[in-house]
C-alpha cells in the first residue's frame, strides 16, 4: 500500500519537492549542515547554505551531490528523509504509509549511480522509487507533447550538468550529458579573476558575478560590479571592479563546450527529426539557462532558434508531477 506521490528534483544546486495534488511544496539549496562530533544534521537547505565556508570547527556544511549525482550517500539519504517527512507534514497516515517517489536523474548516468538514488530514496522512507531522465522531465514540465512523433530538443543547464536530449514518441531518441554547467561557470570566473587580478574570490561571489553581470554573448550595455576577495600578493582583503565583458571572456570556453555538445548531438540526430527541430527550435531549461545571451549564442553558432522556458528552474519538478500519471515514461519502475 502506497501513500502520496512525491516528485523530487534532486539537483546539484537545488532540491525541489512536488506532491501530487499540492504542487511544489519545497525549494531549497542542496546543502546540509552536519555536526561532525555527533554526526547529527543541524540544518538543511537555505539555513545550511548560510553556513557554507563560515562554519565553526565542529559543524561542516556538505553538498551531497556533485555533477548531478550523489557524492555523499549518507548525507543524501538523510536529506531525502528530511524532505519526505516534511512532505507528509508529520501526519499520522504519512508515518505509516510509505510514499511513492519519482526522482529526476541526469541522462546517461551509470547503473551504480542510479542504484544509489533508488537506495537513498528507499532508506529515506519511500515505498517505491522511480527515475525519470532530467531532459524528459523538463520537456513534460514545459508542456511539450512528448508522445507525439515529432522531434524536440531540450537542453537542461543546471548547476552540475548540462543534459541535452532529442525527444520523440514518449522517449529520448538520443541524449548526452556534460559536466559543464552553472558550477563550472563559477569555477571559470574564479580562475579568471585569480589569473588577471591575483585575487581569490569565493564561490558565492563568483555566482553573484555570473547572475548579476554575467553573459555568454556581448551585452548591449556594459555592466560592472564590485567583488571582494583576498589578494594573493599581500594576503589581505581586496576589492576589484569587474565588467560584464570580463565575465564574457571568462565564460567563453564553458559556453563553447555547451554549444559544441548541442552541435554534436544534432549531428547524430536522425534526419527525419531534424526538420521538426529546426521548426520548433531548442527549448532551454535549468537555472543556468537564465545566463544573458545564451539564445543569441546558439543562433550565432548553430543557426538555430532557442527559447528559455518560463521559470526554467521548476520545469523538471513540474514534469515529474506529470510523469506520475504516465508510468510508461518512468525509467526504472
Ligand atoms: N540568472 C542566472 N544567470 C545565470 N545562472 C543562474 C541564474 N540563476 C541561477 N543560475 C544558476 O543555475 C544553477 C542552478 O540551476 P538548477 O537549480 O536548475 O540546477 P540543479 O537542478 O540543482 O542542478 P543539476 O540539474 O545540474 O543537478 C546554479 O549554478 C545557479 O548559479
Amino acid at each position: 500500500m502506497f501513500g502520496q506521490d512525491i516528485g523530487i528534483d534532486l539537483g546539484t544546486s537545488t532540491v525541489l519537492v512536488y506532491v501530487k495534488g499540492r504542487g511544489i511544496i519545497d525549494r531549497e539549496p542542496c546543502v546540509v549542515a552536519v555536526d561532525s562530533g555527533t554526526d547529527r544534521i543541524i540544518a538543511v537547505g537555505a539555513e545550511a547554505q548560510k553556513m557554507l565556508g563560515r562554519t565553526p570547527g565542529n559543524i561542516i556544511a556538505v553538498k551531497p551531490l556533485k555533477d548531478g549525482v550523489i557524492s555523499d550517500y549518507s548525507t543524501a539519504e538523510r536529506m531525502l528523509k528530511h524532505f519526505v517527512q516534511k512532505s507528509s507534514g508529520h501526519s499520522f497516515i504519512g508515518a505509516f504509509i510509505k510514499p511513492r517517489m519519482v526522482v529526476s536523474v541526469p541522462s546517461n548516468i551509470t547503473e551504480v549511480e542510479e542504484r544509489a538514488v533508488i537506495d537513498a530514496g528507499i532508506q529515506a522512507g519511500a515505498g517505491r522509487v522511480s527515475l525519470v531522465e532530467e531532459p524528459l522531465a523538463a520537456a513534460l514540465g514545459v508542456g511539450i507533447n512528448v508522445e507525439e512523433a515529432k522531434g524536440n530538443v531540450v537542453v537542461d543547464i543546471g548547476g552540475g550538468t548540462c543534459d541535452i536530449a532529442v525527444i520523440s514518441l514518449g522517449g529520448i531518441v538520443i541524449s548526452s550529458s556534460i559536466k559543464t554547467a552553472g558550477d563550472s561557470f563559477d569555477d571559470a570566473i574564479i580562475r579568471y579573476i585569480r589569473k588577471k587580478y591575483n585575487v581569490l574570490i569565493g564561490e558565492r561571489t563568483a555566482e553573484q558575478l555570473k547572475i548579476k553581470i554575467g553573459c555568454v554573448y556581448k551585452r548591449d550595455k556594459l555592466l560592472a560590479m564590485e567583488a571582494r576577495g583576498r589578494s594573493l600578493v599581500s594576503g589581505l582583503p581586496k576589492t576589484i571592479q569587474v565588467s560584464s565583458d570580463e565575465i564574457l571572456d571568462a565564460l567563453k570556453e564553458s559556453a563553447g563546450a555547451i554549444v559544441d555538445a548541442i552541435r554534436t548531438l544534432l549531428e547524430k540526430t536522425p534526419p527525419e527529426l531534424i526538420g521538426d527541430i529546426c521548426r520548433n527550435g531548442i527549448v532551454l531549461t535549468g537555472g543556468c539557462s537564465k545566463i544573458y545571451g545564451i539564445t543569441n549564442l546558439i543562433w550565432r553558432e548553430l543557426n538555430m532558434k532557442a527559447k528559455v522556458a518560463d521559470d526554467p528552474e521548476t520545469c523538471v519538478v513540474t514534469g515529474l508531477g506529470k510523469a506520475m500519471d504516465h508510468p510508461e515514461l518512468l525509467k526504472r519502475k
